[in-house]
């Protein structure tokens, strides 16, 4: 295909198109009944289970979607990125998470140098600064122990270390590594969240980490600045040295902040934001928390998925596979959303970190930040849709909720992770069969959701069936489920650093494989940099305003009084730096 050749105009993308109302005459109800079609929709990867016979696809359709990937070249982008190539047109950047769990002697070179020894120098810094953190030879300015950790950072600074953190929380060997420390993040500006993050902790035996790859955004610099008048109200100015360190790519900006250039652990202009769980940014304050040898598993296990995605045929690799069928439902089949419901509590913040991979909610994802684009990578207005709106909750709780919509609503395929073994046995696993009468033990009941969710999904139920079940008629049509609802199981063998590392990276290649197909660039994000701009704006209003007395101007009506309504009554709260609560 020419450069700016859009994939739509492709052969394999028509036929696609006109196999759509052939799927469409399809049920998964009938396609379910085929053990042949369903054998060869499993794949099996370290570990790993992917199940995906239930998407409304047939053998066939598979293979067109091979077919889809050859036409855009899919082998080959996935070349290009891990050799290093400027993939990141718009910013000019090469997109080398690859190279950030790579081993030791990898080489992954960019602009012709190999980066992995630069990677292993700051890992190595990692792991011996928080040995000495961990260990209590470094101690904060009044000699006390540093056993609590607050991260500073937002977005993909935030998101990832977040996800991982909490997936990790209920981890046995974890737990034991975490033994009497403490890891909060912040992330939001809002006052509340500065409020959250420091209560009950004592500055004295606290470490802040400032997360930011540009050491330039409003609300992580802020924050920042928040918590060193924290640290130096109660303990002095010379105290930051050693409560405060930084994670960044712009290290002027770090040591003008005031942080000593030798406690800033760098990262690179080829690792994009939402991608940079496993630099630094995730890596110092996860190893503060856990230490180093838990982190070195989860960066395993990224790996381990890393060769499988570069190196797996296509019909074996999981993140091709996942990739080349969200192209199909969204491009295709035309549904626009994706649940992630993940039967494991520990993952529930992995929803929203793939949200911004992917988009932004409340806990918005990852993969929306990267694919929510309306033109090709060489510019061109697409005239199909790309992206999705990714969502998700652990389940059981998702299935009190939003469940209604994805069984009777909205068609919106479902991603089910599961895990074999729990992190954790509930008091009932040792009972059982002895006095209390439980049937199943906890895991075993959330599991029995995970197994049966996805074929009431696909199955449905029909006013045929209901009539046999002596239903009454009024109540035929609320109670029947039209069912042929895709959805696919992940079913990890547990959920340990390790496995951890492997979710996260089969779905970042997931987001890569989609922007590939759709030839748009999963690496920028020009669109969030507008409501950045405006902010901007207000933020000069607000203090002229504050300030000088000067009256808004220069914003539409709307805004304009929105903002005299804000500025009418005073609404900071004078508070005391050394709590940073209300003063009375
Ligand atoms: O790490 P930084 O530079 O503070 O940026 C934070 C986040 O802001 C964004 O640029 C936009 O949300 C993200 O891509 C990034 O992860």
């Amino acid at each position: 295909m020419a450069c700016s050749a859009l994939i739509c105009d492709s052969e394999p993308w028509k036929d696609l198109k006109g196999h759509v109302e052939d799927i469409k005459k399809t049920h998964l109800r009938d396609l379910m009944r085929d053990s042949e079609r369903c054998k060869s929709m499993m794949v099996e990867f370290d570990g790993l289970l992917l199940d995906y016979s239930r998407q409304c696809a047939r053998q066939d359709t598979i293979q067109k979607l091979f077919g889809l990937a050859e036409a855009a070249h899919l082998k080959e982008k996935i070349k290009k990125m891990y050799d290093g190539e400027h993939i990141n047109s718009t910013e000019d950047r090469s997109v080398l998470h690859v190279a950030l769990r790579a081993s030791r002697d990898t080489v992954i070179c960019n602009d012709g140098k190999n980066i992995v020894s630069d990677v292993w120098k700051v890992l190595d810094k990692i792991s011996e600064f928080s040995e000495r953190v961990r260990s209590g030879s470094w101690v904060g300015v009044t000699g006390k122990a540093l056993k609590d950790v607050i991260a500073v950072g937002i977005g993909g600074s935030f998101l990832g270390p977040l996800f991982v953190h909490t997936a990790l929380q209920t981890d046995p060997e974890a737990i034991a590594c975490a033994e009497g420390r403490q890891l909060r993040f912040l992330a939001n500006v809002d006052p509340i969240d500065v409020a959250r993050s420091i209560t009950g902790l004592n500055p004295e035996t606290t470490l802040v980490v400032v997360v930011s790859k540009t050491f330039t955004t409003a609300e992580t610099m802020l924050n920042a600045r928040t918590l060193r008048e924290w640290i130096s109200a109660a303990l002095g100015s010379e105290a930051v040295a050693k409560h405060m360190v930084a994670v960044s790519t712009n290290l002027t900006l770090v040591e003008k902040f005031g942080i000593d250039p030798n406690n800033a652990f760098a990262f690179w202009d080829w690792v994009g934001g939402r991608y940079s769980v496993c630099s630094a940014v995730g890596m110092l304050p996860l190893s503060l928390q856990y230490g180093f040898s838990v982190v070195e598993k989860f960066l395993k296990g990224a790996s381990s998925i890393d060769q499988h995605f570069y190196s797996a045929p296509f019909d074996k690799n999981i993140p091709v596979l996942l990739g080349l069928l969200s192209v199909w439902n969204v491009s295709f089949l035309g549904y626009p959303a994706r649940a992630i419901l993940p039967y494991s509590q520990a993952l529930e913040k992995f929803a929203p970190h793939i949200q911004q991979a992917c988009m932004l909610t409340t806990t918005l994802s990852f993969n929306m930040e990267s694919n929510g684009k309306g033109v090709s990578i060489d510019g061109v207005p697409l005239p199909f849709e790309a992206g999705e709106i990714d969502f998700g909750e652990p389940g059981t709780n998702g299935q009190h909720s939003f469940y209604q919509l994805i069984h009777q609503g909205r068609v919106i395929p479902c991603d089910f992770i599961g895990v074999v073994k729990s992190q954790q046995s509930a008091l009932f696993m040792f009972l059982l069969d002895c006095f209390t009468g439980e049937v199943v033990s906890n895991h075993d009941e959330l599991m029995s959701n995970f197994f049966a969710q996805p074929d009431a999904l696909a199955y449905g139920k029909s006013p045929e069936q209901l009539l046999t079940e002596k239903v009454p008629q009024h109540l035929i049509s609320h109670k029947t489920f039209s069912g042929n609802r895709p959805s696919l199981n992940l079913l990890l063998p547990c959920l340990n650093a390790y496995n951890i590392g492997q979710l996260l990276a089969i779905y970042e290649h997931r987001i890569a494989v989609e922007g590939f197909i759709w030839g748009i660039n999963s690496f920028d994000q020009w669109g969030v940099e507008l409501g950045k701009s405006l902010a901007s704006q207000v933020r000069k209003q607000l203090n002229k305003s504050r300030t000088k007395g000067e009256p808004v101007e220069g914003f539409n009506y709307s805004t304009t009084t929105m903002l005299k309504k804000y500025l009418e009554a005073k609404s900071s709260i004078p508070c005391d730096p050394t709590t940073l609560l209300p003063k009375a």
